[in-house]
């Protein structure tokens, strides 16, 4: 069992501390979402998980390893941080197979990571050539080269078209069914809830929240259920007798907060009210995120300029 493991992380590049006292585990077996509005500190995080930049102080390891200290890294980790890092001048192929024999990953792998992320035939073509959704492929490829129990990918669905999406998607999935440790950064958050089953989010380089992301919107949304019925009028009196109240919206349909659409079904049978339409609205990701943003905005101290 692999995990990632953050403890009282803090790195300042000079006055700015672009991660503080940060501590999470990123346990396998599941796709955790790594969120944070722009400048919170998810890839320094990344880098300092990778070995890329050396802590101001606390520690960050692989399995209880610092990653600079393990034998043929790609083996046991696979990162994309940034997809334009390949040599544009050799080709996708060539670009793996120099990665595979640094790690003594066997050449076999290449072809089948390249059919994997669907370069089956771009691989002989020279990276320059590429969109940047095909670099972003060859990233990913590059990523899942040594067969690692970590992966880590910085906004992996960057230039993706929607076919890609839903394959990165599904990839994610099956990374973390087959019990690896998978973060993925992202600043879609529509994205994020599609794939992603636990969340970290961070707020100038501090812990904001590590739960699962069901959890996430639950704690911040109220639930609401929207309705269109041909007599509001009735509804309206219904519902207020249990001490709901109705909203309209100028395209006809209703919202009643904080209700369940299983006890406003119930309450317009018995009052024999038709309904056209009734939904429930649990509420997104997007919305929870943007509520938690707006509370640290409003309850912490303006950030340290450099
Ligand atoms: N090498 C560096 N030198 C100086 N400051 C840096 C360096 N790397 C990152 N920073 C600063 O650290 C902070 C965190 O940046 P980081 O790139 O980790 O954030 P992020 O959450 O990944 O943002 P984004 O979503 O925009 O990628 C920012 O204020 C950034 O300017």
């Amino acid at each position: 069992m692999t995990s990632i493991d953050v403890q009282n992380l803090t790195k300042e590049y000079g006055t700015r501390r672009a991660v503080d006292d940060l501590t999470f585990r990123v346990p396998p077996g599941r796709v955790t979402g790594f969120l944070g509005p722009n400048g919170a500190g998810k890839s320094t995080t990344m880098r300092l998980v990778l070995g890329l930049d050396r802590p101001t102080s606390g520690s960050a390891t692989v399995g209880g390893r610092a990653y600079a200290t393990l034998p043929e890294p790609l083996r046991h980790v696979g990162a994309l941080l940034d997809a334009q890092a390949a040599h544009g001048s050799r080709t996708g192929r060539n670009h793996l197979r120099v990665l595979a024999a640094s790690n003594r990953v066997p050449d076999r792998r290449v072809d089948e990571v390249l059919e994997e992320t669907g370069l089956g035939t771009a691989g002989r073509r020279r990276v320059r050539t590429y969109s940047l959704g095909m670099r972003q492929r060859l990233g990913i490829a590059a990523a899942l080269l040594g067969d690692p129990e970590v992966v880590m990918l910085d906004e992996p669905s960057n230039g993706l078209d929607p076919e890609g999406i839903v394959w990165i998607r599904t990839l994610l999935r099956r990374l973390a069914d087959e019990g690896r440790t998978v973060l993925v950064s992202s600043h879609l958050m529509n994205e994020t809830a599609a794939f992603a089953d636990h969340l970290v989010v961070l707020g100038r380089g501090r812990l904001l929240a590590d739960t699962p992301v069901r959890e996430f919107i639950r704690a911040r949304v109220r639930p609401t259920v929207r309705v269109r019925t041909s007599d509001p009028a009735a509804l309206g009196a219904a519902l207020a007798q249990e001490g709901h109240e109705m909203a309209e919206h100028p395209d006809g349909h209703w919202t009643v907060p904080d209700a369940r659409a299983d006890d406003i079904g119930r309450l317009a049978s018995a009052a024999g009210v038709p309904l056209l339409e009734l939904t429930a609205d649990e509420g997104t990701l997007e919305q929870a995120y943007l509520d938690l943003t707006a509370a640290e905005t409003e309850f912490t101290a303006p950030p340290q300029e450099a």
